[in-house]
């Protein structure tokens, strides 16, 4: 059988704590700037802002450095957020442009890899758009 493998992206150097923070809080910074992300963050976070920034860093710390300091379970936290595919591809390339502007070359393309993945797995999960997996159904065909 032929194995169909998407090479992981990793940095030339490990990721700083500092640089998590600084793209995290620019990122978010920028998406409560966005028309149509910023309201859906308003309405879920509220004035629990600082706890979410503090938990995104947590996330991005155990994604780039294997810290596990997130054990947070983000498909409940969107499942009630209505979103779409358009949600997704407006939040990833804010999320590229970010990671962009505020990281070397090597460490941008890495966290913009594993956005994609989780987006892509959330999408699945949350039954968005074509990615959205597609399960046998179940009882007699
Ligand atoms: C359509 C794009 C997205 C939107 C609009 C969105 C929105 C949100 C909102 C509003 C929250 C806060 C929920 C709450 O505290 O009540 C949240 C939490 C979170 N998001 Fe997203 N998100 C999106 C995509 C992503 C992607 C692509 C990732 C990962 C790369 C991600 C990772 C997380 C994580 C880890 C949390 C924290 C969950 C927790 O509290 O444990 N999100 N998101």
């Amino acid at each position: 059988m032929t194995s169909r493998r998407i090479p992981l992206i990793e940095p030339k150097a490990p990721i700083a704590e500092a640089q998590i923070d600084t793209l995290v809080r620019t990122f978010y910074g920028r998406v409560l700037e966005d028309e149509e992300l910023g309201p859906i963050f308003r309405d879920a976070v509220g004035s629990r802002w600082d706890e979410h920034l503090a938990t995104m860093v947590a996330f991005w710390s155990s994604v780039a450095l294997g810290t596990g300091r997130y054990s947070g379970k983000p498909h409940l936290a969107h499942r009630d957020l209505g979103l779409d595919m358009d949600h997704f591809g407006r939040w990833l390339n804010l999320f590229e442009k970010t990671a962009r502007d505020t990281c070397p070359p090597d460490a941008a393309a890495f966290f913009i890899d594993r956005a994609h993945r989780i987006a892509e797995s959330l999408q699945i999960g949350l039954d968005i758009g074509p990615k959205a997996l597609r399960l046998p159904k179940t009882g007699s065909a």
